[in-house]
């Protein structure tokens, strides 16, 4: 492996670049209870010298993949003073948009994709019940045309292109070799096999999302959920720890934990696609977006993504040649790969991962949605227990609420 190298972005005091106002971390929550405990990944140690700080970590990383499906990463080459500039070209964004940019570069995710700007009012184009998220999201298109940028961000995008750059190229394709480890398969196995990339975010996407506090309408009406309980559909998704807890994970418990905030840490989200070519023995995570302690409750929420996606041509299944495959077999229990194997046996094709993500963002509901979220249409009891339930090109998918 080649020594990795620290991020290293254009200035941010290049000529014809307007100030910033700093980004201040909002204050963190009082709050103790219900929030989860996860193991902290040091990717520098990628770099020792010594093989058996190396095999040390893969081995913790095995071990938090199987059983949590979420861990922090820290120590990726990003400092926190980069990481709260990126936070502020955010800020800046949501602050100097104009209406004319958020008309003209709407998104439309009909078309299976999240591209440009999201309203404040759930997911579809069409304005709906008041959500309080807002989005801008770089896919390919983005990148390519400066057109379709907002006009405010125009002066940065040589920061923001770098940190993608660096994010997809440096810091995903190390935990990729990581998790190519785990699976016992050669470094590069997942990344020159799976993972898309070309552009700076490959056939995935980068993402500012802004959640403001909502009306009481609107919480009641998705009893405090702001996103559905749901896998991501890639390979990983990178997402920058925040101060204001909203994400959630699905604990072995069946309850819902807070991620707690760990300054300067990426939180590290297994998809589907791992899921499937790790034959189950990775857990894609399940987690959802929820209101936050009280004490949090007035407060604006932004959240950097970086999702990464795999080839959205291939069909996935798992990966035979990995040793740890072969020996150990396949884990069943798990949820999207057992319904692909499932698939699989009858005889039926399962979908490429393009369709895969591309339905499900066309056909995504809003936790607003009461006519939706309901036992008997999208939701079902299981063992007691509220579950979502929705079916994607003839795979079922089951989660928690
Ligand atoms: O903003 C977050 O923390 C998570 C968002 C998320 O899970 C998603 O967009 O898939
Ligand atoms: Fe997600």
């Amino acid at each position: 492996m080649t020594p990795s190298v620290p991020f290293n972005p254009p200035a941010a005091n290049l000529p014809g670049k307007p100030s910033v106002p700093e980004w201040v971390p909002p204050p963190v929550t009082q709050q103790k209870e219900n929030f989860a405990e996860l193991t902290s990944i040091d990717l520098s140690l990628l770099d020792s010298d010594d093989p058996a700080v190396v095999d040390r970590l893969v081995q913790q990383v095995k071990r938090a993949i199987r059983e949590d499906g979420f861990l922090f990463l820290e120590n990726y080459g990003v400092s926190l003073e980069q990481l709260h500039r990126q936070f502020a070209l955010a800020q800046y964004m949501y602050s100097n948009i104009s209406e004319e940019d958020k008309e003209r570069l709407l998104f439309d995710p009909e078309t299976g994709k999240w591209s440009g700007y999201k309203h404040p009012y759930g997911f579809k184009k069409q304005r709906g019940v008041p959500d309080g998220i807002e989005q801008f999201n770089w896919y390919n298109r983005e990148w390519q045309n400066l057109d379709r940028i907002p006009k405010c961000l125009h002066p940065f995008m040589d920061e923001i292109e770098a940190f993608c750059n660096y994010l997809t190229n440096s810091v995903n394709r190390r935990l990729l070799t990581l998790f190519s480890r785990v699976l016992e398969l050669p470094d590069d196995y997942l990344w020159n096999n799976v993972q898309s990339y070309g552009s700076p975010t490959g056939e995935g996407y980068f993402r500012h999302a802004l959640f403001r506090p909502v009306q009481k309408q609107t919480e009641e009406a998705s009893k405090g959920l702001r996103m559905h309980g749901h896998t991501d559909f890639g390979l990983t998704t990178l997402l920058f720890s925040v101060p204001i807890s909203c994400l959630q994970i699905w604990g072995q418990d069946e309850q819902w934990y807070y991620v707690p905030y760990k300054p300067g840490a990426l939180v590290i989200n297994i998809g589907d696609t791992l899921e499937i070519v790790s034959g189950g023995h990775f857990k894609a995570t399940r987690h959802r977006v929820f209101k936050p302690p009280v004490d949090q409750l007035q407060s604006e929420r932004l959240s950097l993504v970086l999702f990464n996606s795999s080839v959205g041509d291939l069909r996935m299944a798992p990966a035979k040649e990995s040793p740890l495959i072969q020996r150990e077999g396949c884990v069943e229990d798990q949820g999207v790969y057992s319904e692909f194997k499932r698939r699989t046996s009858e005889g039926k094709l399962v979908p490429t991962n393009a369709q895969w993500r591309e339905i499900q963002i066309a056909t995504a509901t809003d936790p607003t949605d009461t006519v939706h979220n309901r036992v008997g249409v999208h939701q079902v009891i299981i063992n007691g227990k509220l579950m979502h339930q929705r079916e994607y090109m003839g795979v079922k998918v089951v989660l928690p609420v």
